[in-house]
C-alpha cells in the first residue's frame, strides 16, 4: 500500500514536471534567442570567447531509491547511449542549441558531460529517466532530451543564464557617462600642445599656482614632486599624493588645496578650480593609457589643462565633442634651437661634455658607462629601476657646472620628467623593447614620439645648453633618426580604458566559480567599446598577478587591488614578496617591520658587484610595494613611516653602488656576488644563473655592437651556441648561409613605422 502511494505521488510529480519543463523549451528558446546577438558582438570570434568559460564539474547525485527504474524499468546502458547518440546527431537539435547560446564548441563539451552523467549514473533524474524510457519504447522522440540537455548545459556553464547581465556589465560605450561629478559641471579645456621644451607644462602650471586650489596629474613620481616642490617654493601650499606616498605641505597634515600627483591617483570626489594632466599624449598606453581617460573625463574641476604632443588634439577635441566641452587650442614652439649632426659619434673615445648617450638595455648602460669611465671620463647614470634619491643625485650631479662629471648615460627613462643640462643627445641604438597591446613584448625601432621626447632632451631652455644637438653611435643609424625627427609625432587616435573593480565585482557575482584573471578575460571579450574613440588596455601584467596569487584565499576586493600593484613582473624577488604579502593578508597576519627585515635580509650591504646593485634595486621596489599596501590595507601594513626610513638608507646604500659602477663591473667578472645582500629565499643557483647569464651578456655585446646577430643575441632570439652553428654553416656552404640571414633580417620589422 505505502509503495503504492508513493508511487502515485512520484507519478504526479512527473507530470508536473514534464508540464514545467515544456513550458521551460519554449521560453528558452524566446531569450537565448535574443542573448545571441550579443556573442555576435564579442571581440574575438565566438569559439575563443566560448573557451574561456570554464566548465563547472557536474556529478549524479546518488539517490538510494531509483524512481526512474521503479517506474518505467532499468535502462539498457548500449541502448541509453544510441539514444543520446542519436539525439545530439539530429540537425534541428544542433540549431536549437546554438539558439540557446551554445556554439559548437559549448555544444561539444556539454554533449560529452551530459553523455557521461547519464551512463555513469546510478540512478538517473527521475524526469530524464523516464522521458529516455519512454524514446527507448517508441512513445517518445530524441528531441524530448533537449530541455534536460540544456539544463546541464546551464549548470556547466553559468553563463549562459546571465549573459545579458555580463554584456550589460561590459557595456562601455559612453565611458563620460561614468563621471556624473564632472558631467554636472562645464568645463572649460584648454589644450597646450607642442613639441617637448616648449613650455607647456609651464603656462599650464602658472595657472594652477595662481587658482584658488588644482590638482596636477603626472605620468611619474619624479615630475609631480618637481611641481610639489616648485609650488612651494613659490608660495602656493601642495601636497604630494604618489601611490607609495602622501606628503602634506602643512607640516599638521591638513590637506592643501592644491595637489601634484601621479595620474593613477588623482581623485574625481574633490572639486579644484583648475586640473593639470601633463603629457596626455599617454592616454594611448597600451597599459596606463586607462588613468589619462579617466582624469580627464572624470576631473572635477572648472578648468582643465592638458599638455601634450600635438598629435593628441583630434582624439582630444572628439572626446570633448562626446562630453559637450569647449576646447581651446594653445599652440606652442620650442623655446631653443635643436640641430641635428651630420656624423654619428663612431666612437666613445669621441664624447663630449655635455653629451648624454641613450641605451635602450642595462647592459648597454653598464658597457658603455665603463668604455667612457676606462678613458679617463666621469659619467653619471640614470636608468628606470634605480630609486629616485638616485636620479636626482645623479642629475644633479651631471647639471652641476662646477661638478668633474660632464657625461650622462641614461636609458630613456630621461624622456620624460628630469631636468637635465644635456648638450648633445647621443642615440647608441634606436632599437627598443616594447610592449605591444596584446601585453607581448617586441623589438622594434623606437617610434617618432620617442625619438622626439628623447632627442627634445638636449638644449634645455634656461640651461648652460640653449643650444641642443642629437646624432646617433653608429652611422647606419644616422639617417633613420634624421627620418624619424623629421617627422610629426604620429596622431593619437584612441584613448585606453580599463575594467574597474565594481564591474569585475559584478561578474564574479554571476560566474561565481571563475577565477580573476578568467573574468577578466572574459570582461576584455565581452565588453563593448566605442572603437572610434577608445581601446581596452591590455591586462597582461593583473592577469600575471592574479594567477600568481590564485591559490592564496583572499576576498574578492582585495584579490582586485593586489592585482592592480604596479610590479615589475621580471623581478623574481619581487614577485616572491608579493605572494609572500598576499598569504600574509590572507592569514590576517600583520606585515610588520620586523617580518619585512627577516624576508629582505635587512640590513643589507653596500654592493660588491653589478649581481647585488640589481638585488637591491629589486629590494627597493619591495619596501615601495610595502609602502603602495600601506595606504590602502592600512590595518595590516601598519609600519610605513619605519619602511619609508628604511627604503632612504637602502636609496643611499644605491647611490654609494651607481657612483662606483665601473668597479662594481669589474668586480663582477672577478668576484662571486655577496650572499648577504641575496634574497633569503633566492638560491644559490639562481643567483649564479644570473651571474652567468649577465656576463654572457656582456661578452656578447662588446662597444660597438649593434650587428643583427648581436641585437638577436641580446634579444634572447638567438643564443651563442646557434650562432657558432651558423657561422660553421656560413662556412661551409656560404650561399645557404647568406640566404638565412636573408630570411633572419626579412623576419624583423621595417626600421621604423609610417
Ligand atoms: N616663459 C617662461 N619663462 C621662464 N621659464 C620658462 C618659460 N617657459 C618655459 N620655461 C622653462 O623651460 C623649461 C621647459 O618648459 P616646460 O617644462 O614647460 O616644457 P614642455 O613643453 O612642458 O616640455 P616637455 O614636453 O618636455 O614636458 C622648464 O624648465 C620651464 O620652467
Ligand atoms: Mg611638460
Amino acid at each position: 500500500m505505502i509503495t503504492m502511494l508513493k508511487t502515485t505521488a512520484r507519478i504526479n510529480y512527473f507530470y508536473r514536471y514534464k508540464n514545467f519543463l515544456q513550458h521551460l523549451l519554449i521560453t528558452e528558446r524566446l531569450c537565448f534567442s535574443t542573448s545571441s546577438v550579443y556573442y555576435s558582438r564579442g571581440k574575438k570570434d565566438d569559439v575563443t570567447l566560448s573557451t574561456l568559460f570554464k566548465p563547472v564539474s557536474i556529478t549524479p547525485t546518488s539517490d538510494d531509491i531509483n524512481v526512474g527504474a521503479e517506474l518505467t524499468g532499468i535502462l539498457n546502458k548500449a541502448d541509453l547511449l544510441k539514444v543520446l547518440n542519436k539525439f545530439y546527431q539530429l540537425p534541428e537539435i544542433k540549431l536549437l542549441l546554438n539558439e540557446n547560446g551554445l556554439d559548437n564548441y559549448l555544444q561539444h563539451q556539454a554533449y560529452i558531460s551530459f553523455r557521461r552523467f547519464c551512463l555513469d549514473a546510478q540512478t538517473l533524474p527521475v524526469d530524464l529517466h523516464v522521458v529516455i524510457s519512454d524514446i527507448m519504447q517508441g512513445a517518445g522522440h530524441p528531441t524530448d532530451i533537449l530541455p534536460y540537455f540544456l539544463r546541464h548545459a546551464k549548470q556547466m556553464f553559468p553563463h549562459l543564464d546571465c549573459m545579458d547581465d555580463l554584456k550589460k556589465i561590459s557595456d562601455l560605450r559612453t565611458p563620460p557617462n561614468w563621471y556624473p561629478e564632472a558631467r554636472a559641471l562645464n568645463r572649460k579645456i584648454i589644450i597646450h600642445a607642442g613639441p617637448t621644451n616648449s613650455g607647456k607644462t609651464y603656462h599650464a602650471l602658472e595657472r594652477f599656482m595662481t587658482a584658488k586650489s588644482g590638482v596636477y596629474c603626472g605620468p611619474l613620481k619624479l615630475l609631480a614632486t618637481e611641481v610639489f616642490n616648485k609650488s612651494n617654493r613659490n608660495g602656493t601650499p601642495c601636497d604630494l599624493v604618489t601611490g607609495e606616498e602622501r606628503s602634506y605641505a602643512d607640516p599638521s597634515k591638513n590637506p592643501s588645496a592644491h595637489v601634484a600627483c601621479t595620474v593613477e591617483m588623482t581623485s574625481l570626489s574633490t572639486p579644484y578650480e583648475v586640473a593639470v594632466i601633463d603629457e596626455i599624449q599617454m592616454i594611448r598606453d597600451p597599459s596606463r593609457g586607462w588613468a589619462w581617460t579617466r582624469a580627464l573625463l572624470g576631473c572635477v574641476a572648472d578648468e582643465i589643462h592638458l599638455c601634450g604632443e600635438v598629435g593628441s588634439i583630434d582624439l582630444l577635441q572628439q572626446l570633448c565633442l562626446t562630453t559637450g566641452e569647449d576646447v581651446e587650442i594653445r599652440k606652442y614652439k620650442r623655446l631653443t634651437d635643436l640641430q641635428i649632426e651630420d656624423t654619428a659619434l663612431g666612437s666613445l673615445e669621441n664624447v663630449q661634455p655635455g653629451d648624454c648617450i641613450v641605451c635602450f638595455s642595462k647592459n648597454d648602460i653598464y658597457s658603455v658607462s665603463r668604455a667612457i669611465e676606462a678613458s679617463g671620463k666621469e659619467v653619471a647614470v640614470i636608468y628606470g629601476g634605480l630609486p629616485p634619491g638616485t636620479k636626482l643625485a645623479q642629475a644633479a650631479k651631471f647639471n652641476d657646472p662646477d661638478n668633474s662629471c660632464k657625461v650622462l648615460v641614461a636609458t630613456d627613462a630621461i624622456g620624460m620628467g628630469l631636468n637635465l643640462s644635456i648638450r648633445r643627445v647621443i642615440f647608441y641604438s634606436l632599437i627598443k623593447p616594447v610592449v605591444n597591446e596584446k601585453g607581448e613584448k617586441e623589438m622594434d625601432t623606437i617610434s617618432v614620439s620617442q625619438a622626439l621626447q628623447i632627442a627634445g632632451r638636449a638644449g634645455r631652455y634656461g640651461t648652460q645648453w640653449e643650444q641642443g644637438f642629437v646624432t646617433t653611435f653608429k652611422s647606419e643609424d644616422l639617417q633613420t633618426l634624421g627620418s624619424l625627427l623629421s617627422q610629426t609625432p604620429e596622431p593619437i587616435v584612441k584613448a585606453g580604458l580599463h575594467p574597474t573593480a565594481d564591474q569585475i565585482e559584478l561578474y564574479a557575482y554571476h560566474l561565481p566559480n571563475a577565477t580573476l584573471s578568467n573574468l577578466m578575460d572574459i570582461f576584455v571579450n565581452l565588453c563593448t567599446v566605442d572603437d572610434s574613440l577608445y581601446f581596452m588596455c591590455n591586462i597582461e601584467d593583473f592577469k600575471f598577478l592574479a594567477d600568481m596569487i590564485q591559490h592564496v584565499p583572499l576576498p574578492l576586493r582585495a584579490r582586485y587591488v593586489f592585482c592592480c600593484a604596479p610590479i615589475n613582473k621580471k623581478m623574481p624577488f619581487v614577485c616572491t614578496m608579493f605572494l609572500k604579502f598576499a598569504r600574509q593578508y590572507s592569514r590576517n597576519e600583520a606585515i610588520t617591520f620586523d617580518w619585512l627585515c627577516r624576508n629582505i635580509g635587512w640590513p643589507l650591504q653596500s654592493p660588491r658587484t653589478i649581481i647585488d646593485l640589481v638585488h637591491l634595486e629589486a629590494v627597493f621596489d619591495v619596501l615601495d610595494l610595502y609602502l603602495w599596501f600601506s595606504y590602502r590595507f592600512m590595518d595590516l601594513f601598519r609600519d610605513g613611516p619605519l619602511v619609508r626610513d628604511m627604503q632612504k638608507e637602502l636609496d643611499a646604500i644605491i647611490q654609494q653602488g651607481v657612483v662606483q659602477l665601473t668597479r662594481l663591473l669589474r668586480n663582477s667578472e672577478t668576484v662571486v656576488s655577496s650572499g648577504a645582500s641575496a634574497a633569503p629565499d633566492e638560491d644559490q643557483f639562481s643567483i649564479n644563473r644570473r651571474k652567468q647569464n649577465y656576463l654572457r651578456e656582456q661578452k656578447s655585446a662588446p662597444i660597438g655592437g649593434g650587428r643583427l646577430t648581436e641585437r638577436l643575441l641580446a634579444q634572447g632570439l638567438l643564443t651563442p651556441n646557434m650562432l657558432q652553428e651558423l657561422k660553421k654553416e656560413w662556412i661551409s656552404n656560404p650561399n645557404d648561409s647568406q640566404s638565412e640571414m636573408t630570411m633572419l633580417r626579412r623576419k624583423r620589422k621595417p626600421p621604423y613605422k609610417k
